[in-house]
C-alpha cells in the first residue's frame, strides 16, 4: 500500500487528459451479479491469504444515512484494517485549529452545512494526508466510507491503486430521510445512536422494513448532539447530491465488475449476518458459540 497518499495527491493535481488516461488502463466490462458475489466471496475468504501480505481496499457506496459507517466500521474490525470516513475527516478538520485557515474552514463549513460537496482537491489532500498517516503506521488495507463520490474521484482512485470491492448498501428513501433526523451522537463518548423507529411498507410490493431505535444508554442522554447537516431540508439536498453526482459511481464501479449491491433488509441485527453471508466471512460470534 506504501505510496497511494504520495500518488494520490499526484494524480489529483495531474491533467484531466493523463486522468482519462489512467482510467483508459483499466478494461470495463460488465459482470453478471453472480459473478460478482463470486468475487466478493473470493475477497471475504482469501482476505487473510494474500501473498503480498495487503489486506482488502474496499469501498462503500451509499445515499446518506444508509449505514455506510455502521458496516464499515463493523468489517475494518474483522477485518484488521481501518475504516477511513472522508465525512469524518472534514468533520475533524473543521472541528480543529489546523489544517486550514480560518477563512478556508468557515468557506468549508458553509459547503458542508448546506449539503454540497466539498472540492476533489480538499477532499484529495484530507484522504492523502490521512492514508500517509496509515503508511507510516504500517496500516496494509482500508475500508473506504464516502469516497469516491464523483466520477473524477474514482478515476483519481483507480489511477493509484486497485480497489477489490465496493459495497452498494441500498435501503428506500423514506427510511433514509427518517434514519439521517433521527442520527445522534454523544458528545462525550462519540457513541452513534438513532432515535427513529422505522416502520413502512416495502417499496414494489417488496416486504415491510422495521428498524428499530438504537437508544443510547442513560449516561449519554443528555450529551447527545445532532449534525449540522442533519435537518429536512440539508439531507433532502444530500440526497440530490448523491443522485446527481455519485450514482454515477456505482455505474463506474458495475462496468468494472466490482460492484456488490446489498439490499438491507431491516436493522443491525438483521443486515449484518446477511451482510457477511453476502461476503462469505465468517461469523465470529457464530464461531464463538460453536466453539464453546
Ligand atoms: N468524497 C467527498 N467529496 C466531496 N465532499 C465530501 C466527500 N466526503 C465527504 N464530503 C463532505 O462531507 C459531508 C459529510 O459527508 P458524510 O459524513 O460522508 O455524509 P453522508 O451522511 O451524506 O454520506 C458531505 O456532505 C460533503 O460535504
Amino acid at each position: 500500500m506504501a505510496g497511494i497518499s504520495h500518488a494520490i495527491r499526484a494524480c489529483a493535481t495531474a491533467s484531466r487528459r493523463s486522468l482519462s488516461a489512467a482510467s483508459a488502463a483499466a478494461l470495463p466490462k460488465e459482470a453478471a451479479a453472480a459473478e460478482v458475489r463470486a468475487a466478493a466471496a473470493a475477497t471475504g475468504r482469501k482476505w487473510r491469504e494474500r501473498e503480498d501480505g495487503r489486506r482488502v481496499q474496499w469501498v462503500f457506496l451509499g445515499c446518506p444515512g444508509v449505514g455506510k459507517g455502521t458496516y464499515a466500521s463493523r468489517l475494518s474490525q474483522l477485518l484488521d484494517v481501518p475504516h477511513i470516513a472522508t465525512g469524518d475527516l472534514v468533520r475533524e478538520a473543521l472541528a480543529s485549529p489546523g489544517p486550514f485557515s480560518k477563512q478556508v474552514t468557515s468557506w468549508l463549513a458553509e459547503i458542508v452545512n448546506h449539503g454540497k460537496l466539498v472540492s476533489d482537491e480538499i477532499i484529495i489532500n484530507l484522504l492523502s494526508r490521512r492514508l500517509e498517516e496509515g503508511e507510516e503506521k504500517g496500516e496494509l488495507g482500508f475500508i473506504l466510507d464516502g469516497f469516491p463520490r464523483t466520477i473524477r474521484q474514482a478515476e483519481i482512485l483507480e489511477g493509484v491503486t486497485d480497489i477489490d470491492l465496493v459495497i452498494n448498501l441500498k435501503l428506500q428513501e423514506e427510511a433514509l430521510l427518517a434514519k439521517c433526523l433521527g442520527r445522534r451522537m454523544c458528545s462525550q463518548c462519540g457513541g452513534n445512536f438513532n432515535v427513529a423507529s422505522i416502520d413502512i411498507e416495502g417499496e414494489n410490493g417488496g416486504p415491510r422494513m422495521c428498524m428499530p431505535p438504537l437508544l443510547p444508554p442513560p449516561q449519554c442522554e443528555s450529551k447527545l448532539i445532532t449534525r449540522a447537516d442533519d435537518t429536512e431540508e440539508v439531507v433532502k439536498e444530500r440526497l440530490r447530491v448523491y443522485h446527481d453526482l455519485s450514482e454515477p459511481v456505482e455505474e463506474f464501479y458495475k462496468a468494472r465488475g466490482k460492484l456488490l449491491e446489498f439490499n438491507l433488509p431491516g436493522g443491525i441485527p438483521e443486515s449484518w449476518p446477511k451482510l457477511l453471508q453476502a461476503l462469505n466471512i465468517e461469523d465470529p460470534d457464530n464461531e464463538r458459540s460453536a466453539a464453546a
